[in-house]
């Protein structure tokens, strides 16, 4: 498919956030896509006689990428949130058996049918919010059966919905019942069980830990780490999310693409990701709903030159949130970061938390995932948030209206 995209203002976020002109608006652009990808930008694509669409002067920025979500799930955790707000703390719902351990409960219970069926809402509106690439984990089943369901339910959804789906296995999300006071067997069947299946079945990109004192050590995250690593599969991680146990420096320096949370992350550790490039993906849709104080170490993120991303954390216990803008504002109202430093965060950084080096981007070579809104600058896209001002996206090309519908 051969197409010339005109009369768009550009944000192309092709250079590092710590240059410019990767923000400035660039007016009256044209992008020319042919089979999926960016092939011309510029009078080069004016040059081009193919058919050609205008994107009317519109704002158009790389298509948002949700690097970290748990979007398929069964049931809800209403219940927890209301005793939260009667003072019981999450560390407390997880030790009495609820928590994660009740959403797995309820997505066993569920077929994959149902499972789609949940998450496509869930999804369609994250692309209603302008997003064009989806991380989905699982870390609901903790079974190797319900592990597989979960992940070939998100695989699918790609099949369902105008979205690119990238699938992370979060096996070692929680201890299963069937392992209680056993987690280093439950992480024995982690490495030598379903890490293997999944790789084998082409079911997951990346395998990712929980490691928290309410979840797995850094040990037992290791083990996790080099299964990964052994059978091709990248790393992500959940670390320093409710303390400090050297889970972020452990993921970095097993060549984790992102650690993520980050709240207890010491400012020496800082280093040890700038050392091995790995990117900070921040969740505030976490840090706000469960009302914590322990901010991320912004400053040093930003002193390092540390690639920080931005991502919902969509889950119904700790981030109920299916919106990237929104995250967009809580970046900037809770942690202080810059309506810049947002947009490269659900964009070019997002892309590096998955090791998807061809996008996040517009340049020629990058996939042609782009998202357009009406809105005069970037920095409203962090500013007014549930004002849908998404026009349209583009996806690996090909046109879809702000509902999701091709052109
Ligand atoms: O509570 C849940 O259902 C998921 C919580 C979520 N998972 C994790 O490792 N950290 C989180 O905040
Ligand atoms: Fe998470």
């Amino acid at each position: 498919m051969r197409k010339v995209y005109t009369h768009a203002k550009l944000v192309t976020m092709a250079t590092d956030v710590y240059a410019s002109d990767g923000y400035s608006c660039q007016d009256n652009q044209s992008i020319a896509v042919e089979d999926g990808k960016i092939v011309a930008l510029g009078h080069d694509a004016e040059a081009l006689d193919w058919p050609s669409q205008s994107l009317n002067g519109k704002l158009v920025t790389p298509g948002f990428i949700d690097s970290h979500t748990h979007l398929v799930f069964a049931g809800n955790r209403a219940g927890e949130f209301e005793q939260r707000l009667n003072g019981v703390p999450y560390q407390t719902i997880a030790a009495q058996g609820g928590g994660i351990l009740s959403t797995v409960k309820a997505t066993r219970a569920a077929s994959e049918a149902t499972l789609l069926e949940l998450a496509v809402p869930r999804a369609n509106a994250l692309i209603r919010d302008g997003v064009t690439t989806i991380e989905i984990k699982s870390g609901y089943g903790l079974t190797l059966e319900d592990e597989l369901k979960m992940l070939r339910v998100a695989k699918s959804i790609d099949q369902h919905l105008p979205v690119n789906v990238s699938t992370t296995l979060l096996a070692a999300h929680a201890l299963p019942p069937e392992y209680r006071n056993d987690a280093d067997s439950y992480i024995d069947f982690v490495c030598h069980t379903m890490i293997p299946a999944a790789a084998e079945q082409q079911l997951a990109d990346a395998v990712d830990v929980f490691c928290e004192n309410i979840a797995f050590s850094v040990e037992q995250a290791e083990r996790v780490f080099a299964a990964a690593n052994a059978h091709g599969l990248k790393i992500k991680a959940h670390t320093e999310q409710l303390s400090d146990l050297g889970g972020s420096v452990a993921a970095a320096k097993a060549g984790a693409l992102s650690v993520d949370h980050i709240e207890y992350l010491s400012e020496a550790d800082v280093q040890v990701l700038a050392e091995y490039d790995t990117v900070a993906t921040l969740l505030p849709g976490a840090f706000y709903f469960l009302r914590e104080t322990q901010q991320p170490p912004i400053a040093a993120l930003r002193e390092s030159r540390v690639p920080m991303a931005l991502a919902t954390d969509f889950n119904p216990g700790t981030s109920p949130f299916a919106s990237l803008t929104l995250m967009m504002n809580m970046a900037s109202t809770l942690f202080g970061l810059t309506p810049k430093e947002n947009l490269y965060g659900v964009t070019r950084h997002a892309a590096q938390a998955l090791g998807l080096s061809h996008k996040g981007q517009i340049a020629v070579g990058f996939d042609a995932d782009l998202a357009v809104w009406d809105c005069e600058t970037p920095a409203e896209l962090s500013y007014m948030v549930a004002t849908a001002p998404l026009l349209g996206r583009i996806v690996n090309g090909d046109w879809y209206d702000e509902q999701g519908v091709r052109g």
